[in-house]
Parts: structure tokens; sequence; C-alpha cells
């Protein structure tokens, strides 16, 4: 098992290349960013785990030999929010730094299990669906937004309140998209149930929907959540790993394309919406059933759901657009499959 971590040398790609490399499922890791990864991967390589460690930068075609025969991808490259900006924000550079590795994905591992964690996640998968809709390799089962964190957030913050001391133990599906609005977590599917005071309900909706801002805000300019999503991120990608190795009924809720997964459609048809985190259940090949959670709303959930789905929809548009506007991608010959 090769995973590669881009933008590894980042605030959260240096903690989740940290977990990756304390995890014994995986053989090999790269580590490819724009910067630092030669002494991040000297750093980790000391570490006694079986997991054999290289760093590399653009020069000297350092991506292609990163992504070279790798079975997972975990993708935080790009810059973070400070105070006063939205995820949308974040498009107008993180869209090309996007772009251009999955292009990179594309030529090197098209077959790996691609985790996009680069904000406006709402945006940014779309924009790898494309390219990799363009370079003819495009398995919808494989490509994951990440969205982790807001399930994890929702499991802490709803313990907060019912006093749980295992948090994690409480399976909250989070749906829609990761940002504001787009975020629904549905605490009528709790399971085991929650008992939430009413009059505690709006303001937990609200700190799940906008607990990025929180840590923005206390990081005061210093970017946003990192430790807390390398936690999330590595959660989600040791699931997809343990999963590919043949583990069953491994169930995460993750931002996929709705109609290229099994049970999928009908999720589609409700929502509208293409891309759409519901709970996934993961298998060898990936995604391999979209999980229905959306029509059992209640009529809460229901209405935040409204909410959610314009939103969203151009999130989405504005991604598909993005690579259908620009230069068209014409893999090299020898990456025509
Ligand atoms: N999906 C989620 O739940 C979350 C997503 N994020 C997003 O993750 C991204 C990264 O956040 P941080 O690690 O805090 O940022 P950071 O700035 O600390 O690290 C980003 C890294 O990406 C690298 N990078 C930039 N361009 C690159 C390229 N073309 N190829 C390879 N690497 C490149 C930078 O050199 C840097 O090391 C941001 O877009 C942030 O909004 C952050 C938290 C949660
Ligand atoms: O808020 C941000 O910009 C980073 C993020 O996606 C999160 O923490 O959920």
């Amino acid at each position: 098992m090769k995973a590669c971590v881009a933008g590894a040398s980042g605030g959260i790609g240096q903690p989740l290349s940290l977990l990756l490399k304390a995890c014994p499922l995986i053989d090999e890791l790269a580590l490819y960013d724009v910067v630092n990864t030669p002494g991040v991967a000297a750093d980790l390589s000391h570490i006694s785990t079986p997991a054999i460690v290289t760093g590399y930068l653009p020069k000297d075609d350092g991506m292609k030999q990163a992504f070279a025969g790798c079975d997972i991808v975990v993708i935080p490259a790009g810059i973070p929010r400070k105070p006063g900006m939205t995820r949308d924000d974040l498009f107008k550079i993180n869209a090309g730094i996007v772009r251009d590795l999955i292009k990179g994905v594309a030529e090197s591992c098209p077959k790996a299990y691609i985790l996009i964690i680069s904000n406006p996640v709402n945006s940014t998968v779309p924009i790898a669906a494309e390219v990799l809709k363009q370079a003819g390799v495009f398995d919808p089962k494989k490509l994951f937004g990440v969205t982790t964190l807001d399930v994890v957030r929702a499991e802490t913050f709803v313990a907060g309140i019912t006093g749980e001391k295992s948090p994690s133990k409480t399976t909250i599906p989070v749906i829609g998209g990761h940002s504001g609005e787009t975020i629904v977590p549905l605490f009528s599917q709790a399971k085991p149930s929650v008992n939430i005071p009413a009059e505690k309900l709006d303001a937990l909706v609200n700190r799940v929907q906008f607990g990025g801002d929180e840590v923005v805000k206390a990081k005061d300019g210093a970017g946003s959540a990192t430790l807390s999503m390398a936690y999330a991120g590595f959660r989600f990608a040791e699931k997809v790993i343990k999963a590919a190795k043949g583990e069953k009924g491994i169930v995460e809720p993750s931002y996929v394309y709705l109609p290229g997964v099994s049970g999928g459609d009908s999720i589609h048809k409700t929502t509208g919406c293409d891309f759409f985190s519901v709970p996934i259940e993961l298998g060898p090949s990936g995604a391999e059933k979209a999980i229905d959670v959306v029509s059992s709303a209640n009529e809460h959930e229901k209405k935040l759901l409204e909410a959610c789905y314009s939103g969203l929809k151009g999130n989405i548009t504005k991604g598909v657009e993005f690579v259908a506007n620009g230069p068209k991608y014409v893999p090299a010959p020898q990456h025509r499959l």
C-alpha cells in the first residue's frame, strides 16, 4: 500500500503524514509539496514503523515520482482561510492547485483512491472529477471529498451536551457539503439516539456548520484547523485502506459524485446535487454504496437541507465551469488509457 500526501509540508500535511507513517497498513509513504518535503521526509523516516518515507519537490519530475504506483493520494495542498474569508474565497488559488495535482494523478496513478481536503471542497471535488473525465480515467467510486471533520465535530459537540465519555462511539450522519449552511448534521439519526434539549438544537447545528470559523477566529490570522483535520483525514484514509484490504461494514460520510455510486441515483433525485456527502459504505472498489439518510430527515432537518441545496449547486457549477472554461487537458499519448 503506497500512500502519497500532496501538500505534505503544510499545517495539515505534516501531522497527517505523521499519522500515516505511524499506520502499520502502509508500506510506502511519498510526501509531495512545493517546499520542505526533503526535511519532513527525513524527519519522519527515523520513526520505527514499516512505511518507507520519501520526499519530493516539483524539480526532477518530483510529482510524477511521488504519485507513481500510488494506491491512495490525500490532497491537503493549498492556502487556508484567514479571519473574514469564506472557503469560496480560496477558490481563486486552490482551484488551479487541485486541477494540476489531479492531472498528475491521472497520469501517474489513475487507479488510486483520491481524497481531497483542499478547500473549497464543494468545488474542488467537481474540479477533480472534470479533470479525470477529460483524461478518460474518472472512477466516481474512488474520488472522495473529505468531510470527516464535520462528523468529528458533531460527535464532539454532542458529547458536550449529553456527557458521553467516548464521543466517537455515537454515529452522527453529517451530510451535504463542507461550508456553512451546506453542512447538515442529522441528529435525529444518531446511533445510539441522542437526546438534545430543543432549546440547544439550533446552537448545536450552528456550531457544527461554523466550527471551521471558530478555529479560524481563534488562530487569529495563523490559518485554520490543521490538527483536528489531520486526525479526521487520517481517520477517513485509514477506513478507505482497511476497506481496500477487505474489511467489511465500514461506513463513513464523504462527498462523492452521486450518479456514479450505487444507491446515489435516488439521493441525486431528491437533492438535485451532483456531488453530495452521505454515509458511504466502503469496499475494495472504493465507494460501494451511498446510503440514503436524506429521505428520512425530520422536518427541521429538511428545512436545513433546502438551504444546503441551493448553495451547494452554485459551488458545484463553479468548479465544473472552471475546468470547462480552462485549457482543455489532453493527456500525453502514453497516459491515454
Ligand atoms: N476538508 C476540510 O475539512 C478542511 C480543509 N482544509 C483546507 O486544507 C488546505 C490546507 O490547509 P493547511 O494545511 O492549513 O494550509 P498550509 O498553508 O499550512 O499548507 C498547505 C501546503 O500546500 C502546499 N502547496 C501549495 N501549492 C502546492 C502545490 N501546487 N503542490 C503541492 N503542494 C502545494 C504549501 O506549500 C503548503 O505546504 C486549505 O485549503 C484548507 O482550507 C482545512 C481544514 C479542514
Ligand atoms: O474553516 C476552514 O477554512 C477550514 C475547514 O474547512 C474547517 O475547519 O472545517
